[in-house]
C-alpha cells in the first residue's frame, strides 16, 4: 500500500488553481484582503483538482498513541502509564482537544499502535498495536524496518477509512509520553539543524532533564548514518510517528487536506516528505508549537503556521484550533458575492 501511496502522489492542478485565483480576484473584497487565507484556498482548490474545493467538514482527528523506549533515559518527568491513562481519558471524552473537538464538530478516533499497555476495548478505540512500546533509541535503533512500514501501514489505512467515511479533512493527533525526544531527534536527522537548537522542553522539563534529552538526541543523531527516510523513522523515531507518517501520505494521495498539530506531526510531515516531496500540497501546518523544533520542521517544509497561542500540549489541540480557519478560506470561495453579481463598483 505504501508503493501505490507514494505513486498516487501528484502535483497540484494548475487548472483549478488557475479558476481559484480568478475568483479570488471577482469576489467583493480588495484583492489580497484575505492574506494567506487566499494562498490556503487557492491551494487547496489544487490539491481537489476543482474550484471550489470541497468545504473541509466534516473532519476527522486521528489520536496515534504510543510509547517510548527512550523514556528509560528520564527525558521526561512523567511516567509512561499516563500515555495509556490518557487514551482512556481520549476515549471518554474528558482530555483538552474532546473540549476543542466538540467546539469545532470534529470526530474523534483513538488508535492504539504502541502503547505499551494492554488497553481496554471501547468505542473510538482502535486496536493497531504494532508492538508494546519502542525499544530505547539511544541503546538500539527504536523499531524494525518492518514494525516500522506496519506503523506506517496502520497510519494509511486510517486516513483511508475516514476519507470512506465521509470526511473531507483529516487532523493529526498523538499521545506518547516522552514522544518530544524522538521528534526531535526525526527533526535534526531530516533536516540536519543541530540537536540542541530543536530540542526543547516538551509537557516542561527542567534544566537538568533538558540537558539529559539534549545528550541522548544528539548521540542518537550522530550515530545515525541511515539515508533512507524508513530507517531514520525506525532508528529514531516512533509507532506513532511512523503512524501520522502514513496517515499524512494517505491524505495527500487521496488529495484530502492534512491539518498537522505540533512537533510530533511535524517530524512525521518530514518523513512524508521525504518519501514523497509531492505530499506538502496536502498539509496545512495547523499551529506553531513552542516547541523550537516544530518552527524549524514548518519552516524546513515552507509551511506557515495558521494560528500561534504558544500551545505546547499535542493530542491534535492545534489542528483542530486551526480547522474553523480553513472551513472559512474555503468557504470564501463557495459562498461571496462577486462584484458583478452584487452590484458593488470596482475601484
Ligand atoms: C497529562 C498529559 C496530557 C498530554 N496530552 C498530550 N501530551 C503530550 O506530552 C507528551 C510529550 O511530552 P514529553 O516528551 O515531555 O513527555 C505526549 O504524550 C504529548 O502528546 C500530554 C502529556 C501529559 C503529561
Ligand atoms: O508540539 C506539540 O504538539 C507538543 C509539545 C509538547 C508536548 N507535547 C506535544
Amino acid at each position: 500500500m505504501l508503493n501505490e501511496t507514494l505513486a498516487a502522489i501528484r502535483p497540484l492542478d494548475d487548472e483549478a488553481i488557475a479558476a481559484a485565483r480568478a475568483l479570488q480576484a471577482r469576489l467583493t473584497k480588495p484583492m489580497g484582503s484575505l492574506g494567506a487565507l487566499e494562498t490556503l484556498a487557492v491551494r487547496l482548490a489544487g490539491l481537489a483538482g476543482a474550484c471550489p474545493p470541497p468545504i473541509p467538514q466534516p473532519a476527522a482527528l486521528a489520536i496515534f498513541a504510543g510509547d517510548h523506549g527512550v523514556h528509560e533515559q528520564g527525558v521526561t518527568p512523567w511516567p509512561q502509564e499516563v500515555t495509556a491513562q490518557m487514551v482512556a481519558n481520549f476515549v471518554a471524552g474528558g482530555a483538552v482537544v474532546n473540549a476543542f473537538a466538540r467546539q469545532a464538530g470534529v470526530g474523534v478516533t483513538v488508535v492504539d499502535v504502541g502503547v505499551k499497555a494492554g488497553l481496554d476495548p471501547a468505542d473510538g478505540l482502535l486496536d493497531r498495536k504494532v508492538r508494546a512500546g519502542t525499544r530505547d533509541l539511544s541503546v538500539e535503533p527504536a523499531m524494525t524496518r518492518a514494525e516500522t512500514l506496519q506503523a506506517i501501514e496502520v497510519g494509511m489505512r486510517v486516513a483511508e477509512d475516514l476519507v470512506r467515511q465521509g470526511a473531507r479533512a483529516l487532523l493529526t493527533g498523538d499521545m506518547g509520553i516522552a514522544n518530544t525526544t524522538p521528534s526531535a531527534a526525526l527533526i535534526a536527522a531530516f533536516t540536519h539543524v543541530d540537536p540542541a537548537a530543536v530540542t526543547g522542553l516538551g509537557t516542561g522539563i527542567d534544566s537538568e532533564t533538558h540537558a539529559r534529552k539534549v545528550a541522548v538526541v544528539t548521540s542518537a543523531v550522530v550515530g545515525l548514518h541511515a539515508e533512507d527516510p524508513i530507517d531514520i523513522l525506525a532508528a529514531v523515531g516512533g509507532l506513532e510517528h511512523a503512524a501520522l507518517t502514513g496517515y499524512i501520505l494517505r491524505a495527500a494521495a487521496l488529495r484530502v487536506p492534512v491539518l498537522l498539530d505540533g512537533v510530533i506531526a511535524a517530524s512525521a510531515a518530514l518523513a512524508a516528505h521525504a518519501l514523497a516531496p509531492g505530499s506538502v500540497a496536502a498539509m496545512v501546518a495547523g499551529h506553531r508549537s513552542a516547541e523550537p523544533g516544530a518552527s524549524v520542521a514548518l519552516g524546513y517544509l515552507e509551511l506557515e503556521p495558521l494560528v500561534d497561542l504558544g500551545l505546547r500540549l499535542g493530542e491534535g489541540t492545534g489542528a483542530v484550533l486551526a480547522l474553523p480557519i480553513v472551513a472559512s478560506a474555503v468557504r470564501v470561495l463557495h459562498e461571496v458575492a462577486t462584484f458583478d453579481s452584487a452590484g458593488v463598483a470596482h475601484k
